[in-house]
C-alpha cells in the first residue's frame, strides 16, 4: 500500500525519536513496532544520527568469532558481521584443516590508492599528456599541501599516470593512504589539484573521484591444506574441478567470487569499513583480463597437497569511516589487535581464502545444503515462529527429517505446542 506522502519537508532536522514518530504515523507501526526500532542497542542515538542521515533505529546484524586461524605465524580471532548462517563455522572448518601445514601466508603491496581526474574538451590529448607528467612535481607538491596529517604519517602523492580516452584526458594520482581507506583524502587531492590540471591541458575538469578500482593495493594470501586433512585424492580432485568450472564460467565464478566475498565482506563490515568499496574493487579485479573469473587460485602441489592462493585489492583502514565512530567496529579492530591498516587487510584475504576452501570442500563432496542447511535450520526455525527453546528442538527436527522447510517448522512447532 502507498504511504500517504514522502515529502516531509525538515524530516532530516528532526531527532531520530521524532523522525520515527512521523515515519509510524504515516506507515501505520504499531506501539510494538515503534518500541523496537526505537531501541538503539549498542550505538548511541547521536551517534548513529551523526554517522548516516535521517536515522530512526539501529539494525543489529550478528557478531561472529572466526577461530582456528595462524595468519603468518600467529594464532589470529577474527570478528565477522553477517546475516548468513554458516559464513562463521565455514571459515573456523578450513582454517583447522590447514593449522597442521602452517596455515595462512599474507603479503601486502603499499597502501596506494588512485584518485582520477577526467579532463574533457583538450584539443591535443596526446601532447597535453606530456605536459602533465612533465609537471608531476609541481602536482605532486599540490596534493601534499592537502593533507598534512597524512604526510606526517608517511604518506602522500606518489605518481602520476595519463591515459588518454578518446578526447578526454584522465589523469591518475596514486596516493599512499597508509592506514585510511583513502577516499577523502584523495578525493580532496583530485579537487585541489584539478584546475592546474585544467589550465595545462588547455581543457576543462569534469570527475575527480577516488577509483573503486584499487588494484594497487593488493593483498595476498596462500595456504596449503594437507591431502590427509581434507579426505584425499577424491577431494581435492573435486575441489580443483570446482576452481576449474569457476574460472571458465562467469555464471559459476560469481557465486565462487560472492563465497570469497561471504568471508571478506563480514570482517570489512565487523570493522566498520566500506564494504561496497570492497566489493566493486573485488569484482572489477575478476573482471580485469576482459573475462569475469575466479579472484582465488587453487593447485596440487608436488606432493599432491591442494594449494589455494588469494590475490585482491583491499581497501580497508584503522582510521577514517566508520572505524572509529562504531564502538563496536572499535571493539573488534581491538579483539584482531591490529595497529596498520595492511595487516586488517591481510587477515581479510586470509578470511575470504579460507571461506572459499569451505564453500568448494562442501560443493565438490556432501554439496552445499547439508553443513549450510543445518546451521540455516534456526532461521527457519524462528521464521516458522518458535521462540526461545523452541528453535533448538525445531531446528533440530528440521535436521533429522532433512527437510529444513518453513511448512515442515510449522507444522512441527504445532505439534510440540499441543503436547
Ligand atoms: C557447515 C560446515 C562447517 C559443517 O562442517 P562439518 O564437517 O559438518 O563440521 P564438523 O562438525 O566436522 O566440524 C568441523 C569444524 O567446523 C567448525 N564448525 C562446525 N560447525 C560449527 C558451528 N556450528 N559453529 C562454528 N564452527 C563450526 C569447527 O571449527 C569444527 O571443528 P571443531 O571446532 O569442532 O574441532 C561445513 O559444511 C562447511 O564448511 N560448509 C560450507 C558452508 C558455506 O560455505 N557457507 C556459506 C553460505 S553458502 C554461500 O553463500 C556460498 C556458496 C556456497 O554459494 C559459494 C560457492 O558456491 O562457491
Ligand atoms: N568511491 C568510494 O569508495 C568513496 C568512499 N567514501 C568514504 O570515505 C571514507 C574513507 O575515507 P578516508 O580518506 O579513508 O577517511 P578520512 O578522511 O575520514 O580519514 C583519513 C584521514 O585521516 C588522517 N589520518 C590520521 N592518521 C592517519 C594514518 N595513520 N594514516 C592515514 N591517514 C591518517 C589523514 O589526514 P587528515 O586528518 O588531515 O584528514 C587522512 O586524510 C569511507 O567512509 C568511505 O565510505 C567517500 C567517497 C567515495
Amino acid at each position: 500500500m502507498a504511504h500517504s506522502t514522502s515529502r516531509i519537508a525538515g524530516f532530516y532536522q528532526l531527532s531520530p525519536s521524532e523522525r520515527l514518530a512521523k515515519v509510524a504515523e504515516i506507515a501505520g507501526l504499531d506501539d510494538a513496532g515503534v518500541a523496537h526500532l526505537g531501541n538503539m542497542g549498542n550505538l548511541e542515538p547521536e551517534t548513529a544520527d551523526s554517522m548516516i542521515e535521517n536515522v530512526i533505529g539501529t539494525l543489529n546484524i550478528p557478531l561472529g568469532i572466526a577461530t582456528n586461524l595462524i595468519i603468518d605465524g600467529e594464532e589470529q580471532l577474527v570478528p565477522m558481521a553477517t546475516e548468513e548462517s554458516s559464513v562463521v563455522a565455514a571459515v573456523c572448518n578450513a582454517a583447522r584443516q590447514c593449522r597442521d601445514s602452517g596455515g595462512f601466508v599474507t603479503d601486502a603491496a603499499e597502501p596506494v590508492m588512485i584518485a582520477q581526474v577526467q579532463l574533457v574538451e583538450v584539443p591535443n590529448p596526446e601532447f597535453a599528456r606530456l605536459k602533465l607528467l612533465e609537471a608531476r612535481e609541481e602536482i605532486r607538491r599540490i596534493c601534499d599541501a592537502t593533507d598534512p596529517v597524512l604526510l606526517k604519517h608517511g604518506g602522500g602523492f606518489r605518481d602520476l599516470e595519463v591515459r588518454v580516452l578518446d578526447d578526454m584526458l584522465i589523469v591518475h594520482l596514486l596516493v599512499d593512504v597508509r592506514d585510511a581507506m583513502g577516499a577523502n583524502a584523495v578525493n580532496s587531492m583530485a579537487e585541489a589539484v584539478a584546475p592546474s590540471l585544467a589550465e595545462w591541458s588547455g581543457g576543462k575538469s569534469r570527475l575527480r573521484i577516488l577509483s573503486n578500482l584499487a588494484d594497487r593495493r593488493l593483498m595476498r594470501a596462500r595456504a596449503t591444506w594437507r591431502l590427509d586433512q581434507i579426505g584425499g585424492a577424491e577431494v581435492r580432485d573435486g575441489m580443483l574441478s570446482a576452481y576449474r568450472f569457476a574460472d571458465m564460467d562467469p555464471y559459476r565464478a560469481a557465486t565462487h567470487n560472492k563465497g570469497i566475498m561471504n568471508g571478506v565482506s563480514a570482517v570489512v563490515l565487523a570493522t566498520g569499513n566500506d564494504t561496497r568499496a570492497v566489493e566493486a574493487g573485488a569484482h572489477a579485479y575478476a573482471a580485469r583480463t576482459g573475462r569475469y573469473r575466479s579472484l582465488s587460485h587453487w593447485e596440487m602441489d608436488g606432493e599432491g597437497n591442494l594449494t589455494g592462493t588469494l590475490e585482491m585489492p583491499m581497501p580497508v583502514g584503522l582510521i577514517g569511516g566508520a572505524t572509529r565512530a562504531h564502538p563496536t567496529a572499535r571493539y573488534c579492530l581491538e579483539i584482531l589487535g591490529v595497529n596498520q591498516a595492511e595487516r586488517l587487510g591481510r587477515i581479510i584475504v586470509a578470511v575470504g581464502l579460507a571461506q572459499n576452501f569451505a564453500a568448494m570442500k562442501a560443493l565438490a563432496t556432501t554439496g552445499i545444503q547439508k553443513g549450510h542447511m543445518a546451521l540455516h535450520a534456526k532461521n527457519i526455525a524462528l521464521m516458522a515462529g518458535a521462540q526461545g527453546d523452541e528453535v533448538a528442538i525445531i531446528a533440530e527436527l528440521l535436521v533429522k527429517q532433512g527437510s529444513v522447510r518453513v511448512d515442515v517448522a510449522e507444522s512441527e512447532l504445532a505439534k510440540l505446542r499441543q503436547r
